[in-house]
């Protein structure tokens, strides 16, 4: 199984980037994990709604352009579908049954994801009605992504 991450600018907090650096390794037991960062958008405080909506449809038109073709697409939304962790697990080990040997997760910028980039998605996954913040969301979903090969391979894991 290969695991991509589409996601929207550079991590600036070094805490961030050491916790996905440390999540990455730990992950190359069990599969190979590609993130692939696209270029954010400044958005000037006081933008217009419409503003907000160009930013989204750049940082989309981008996104759009790094999605693997073989891939399953899971986006990340706030109002997607909740899974427990086994429940990730089992979707996971269930698209190996399934043949699909590529997930690739979305993660929009911190105005969110354009609807343009909402519809290619197989699956919207939603990690609670709580907002995270984008870089944060990549530490979490790092995390979730270890958690389920450890589940699948019945490893030990913190409960
Ligand atoms: C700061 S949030 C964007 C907030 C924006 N107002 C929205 O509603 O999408 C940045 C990105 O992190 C991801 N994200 C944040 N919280 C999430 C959650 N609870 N579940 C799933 N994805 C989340 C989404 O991909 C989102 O596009």
């Amino acid at each position: 199984m290969k695991i991509s991450i589409v996601c929207v600018g550079k991590i600036k907090e070094k805490f961030f980037r050491d916790a996905i650096e440390e999540y990455s390794k730990r992950l190359g037991r069990y599969t190979k994990l590609n993130i692939i960062e696209v270029t954010d958008e400044m958005t000037p405080d006081g933008a217009s709604a419409s503003l907000e909506d160009q930013i989204r449809e750049k940082e989309g038109a981008r996104i759009l352009a790094k999605l693997p073709q073989d891939a399953l697409i899971v986006t990340l939304e706030i109002a997607g579908k909740n899974f427990s962790s086994e429940e990730f697990a089992a979707w996971i080990e269930d698209c190996t049954v399934r043949g699909k040997s590529h997930i690739c997760f979305v993660i929009g910028g911190s105005l969110g994801l354009h609807p343009s980039v909402c519809k290619r998605a197989d699956l919207a996954l939603s990690f609670s009605k709580m907002t995270f913040p984008h870089q944060l969301m990549r530490v979490i979903l790092c995390e979730q992504i270890y958690r389920a090969f450890r589940i699948i391979q019945h490893e030990p894991y913190h409960k």
